[in-house]
């Protein structure tokens, strides 16, 4: 339906590079839209937002989906794209820089030098007698513990090995995709317990979801090695953060660094905590935005989806065909009782693919004739149909 006109919703500052994918004749994009088709946003928190019924899609412009009440969004039969890997190199870029400041006392050796006070010649006199609190120490031969090996944590896995790491991971479903990427040099801890117990250098890049709520708390902080550091580039819910705050004051953790302050962290000297920078770099933004409204764009126009973190990769070419897009339950039956209303109203189909992704399918449907309002209407009444919509 490549001429209609689609109201696009954003939250958050999404790059232009990718609302130029959105041209204006056909995309109405605004921060202030009551009845959208689709919303666009970053860390923007969805939770507790009333979903207009006029929204066909959410795009997160970015990895991490916790911002937004996904199973909500699935019972409408709505897709949640999101940008794997758009962002990872920032990301680990940043975390390879935190593990540098926890090293070498970057920070607080910062903090000493600007503090210095009188002319030249003191300043040297005091950097030379000063500078032994800051002895750091080296990451060659150290040990990376790496928990999850998606996008982001693949990367950090190999820069650290080329900086002469030894890295371990654990990722109990990682990709074919991420096994490929990874050092073969990266060893395989056998859980999350061995994983942590073994690290100098523990780096998180797992999602924050119910399963990893607090994975890092007390007891596997008291398995980590006397004096390691933690880095948190993922979320922070994936630690207890008053628990990473008592083994930094009984000194068994060295440092935490992570992307996330809070008044706790402030009041630890050992905490690093940076504002949440971790996929703020140009680049990264740009690859983020121009992939989500990509992806959201020929979900609007061609009911393709592509990348949704709640509905199965379904692609078919678009030709000429009317094409009908239905999200359902994955329970039986459902493919049968849509072709027969479409029989039933002398619809003839060019093309059907229909897959599922846990309790979720999607059906993509060409057809040679346009759909009548009461057969839409009829398939969107099925039992188990969340939506449904001709593009
Ligand atoms: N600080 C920042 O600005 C950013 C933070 N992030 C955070 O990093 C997270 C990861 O991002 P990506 O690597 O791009 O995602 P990804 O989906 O490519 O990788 C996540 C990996 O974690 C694994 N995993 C899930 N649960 C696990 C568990 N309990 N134990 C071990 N592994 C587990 C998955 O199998 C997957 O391989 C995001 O979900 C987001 O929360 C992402 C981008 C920017
Ligand atoms: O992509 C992610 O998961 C991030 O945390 C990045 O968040 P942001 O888009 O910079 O608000």
């Amino acid at each position: 339906m490549a001429n209609a006109t689609f109201k696009i919703l954003t939250y958050n500052n999404i790059s232009q590079a990718g609302l130029k994918k959105l041209p204006s004749d056909q995309f109405h994009v605004s921060s202030d839209c009551a009845d959208p088709d689709a919303i666009l946003l970053r860390s923007f928190d969805l939770h507790g937002v009333a979903i207009p019924p006029t929204v066909k899609a959410v795009g997160r412009a970015g990895a991490g989906v916790n911002n937004i009440p996904v199973a909500e969004y699935s019972d409408l039969g709505i897709p949640v794209f999101n940008a794997p890997g758009a962002n990872s190199n920032a990301v680990a870029e940043l975390a390879i820089g935190g593990m540098l400041l926890a090293a070498r006392n970057i920070c607080a050796g910062w903090d000493f030098a600007r503090g210095l006070e009188g002319d030249d010649e003191s300043i040297h006199h005091q950097v030379e007698k000063g500078k032994k609190r800051f002895v750091g120490f080296e990451l060659a031969g150290k040990t990376l513990g790496v928990l999850g090996l998606g996008a982001i944590g693949v990367k950090v896995a190999n820069a650290a090995a080329a900086l002469g790491m030894k890295v371990v991971g654990f990722d109990p479903s990682m990709t074919v995709e991420a096994a490929w990427q990874l050092s073969s040099s990266a060893a395989r801890a056998a859980s999350v317990d061995d994983l942590v117990s073994r690290a100098d250098i523990l780096t998180l890049h797992i999602p924050l979801n119910n399963h990893t709520r607090d994975t890092i708390n007390a007891a596997r902080l008291a398995l980590m090695k006397k004096g390691a550091t933690l880095l948190n580039f993922s979320r922070a819910g994936v630690v207890n953060e008053a628990d990473v705050c008592a083994a930094l004051e009984s000194g068994h953790l060295h440092t935490y660094i992570c992307d996330f302050p809070s008044n706790a962290l402030a009041g630890q000297p050992r905490a690093i905590a940076l504002p949440h920078i971790g996929a703020s770099t140009e680049e990264a933004e740009e690859n983020c935005s121009v992939m989500v409204a990509e992806q959201v764009r020929d979900f609007l126009e061609n009911g393709n989806i592509r990348h949704s973190v709640n509905f199965p990769d379904v692609i078919l070419p678009r030709g000429e065909s009317v094409r009908l897009g239905i999200a359902n339950r994955n329970v039986p039956n459902m493919v049968g009782q849509i072709t027969v209303a479409l029989a039933e109203a002398n619809l003839n189909i060019i093309d059907l693919l229909n897959k599922s992704r846990g309790d979720y399918a999607y059906t993509l449907i060409d057809l040679e004739s346009p759909v009548p309002a009461e057969t839409l209407e009829r398939i969107r009444a099925i039992e188990g149909v969340l939506s449904a919509r001709v593009t």
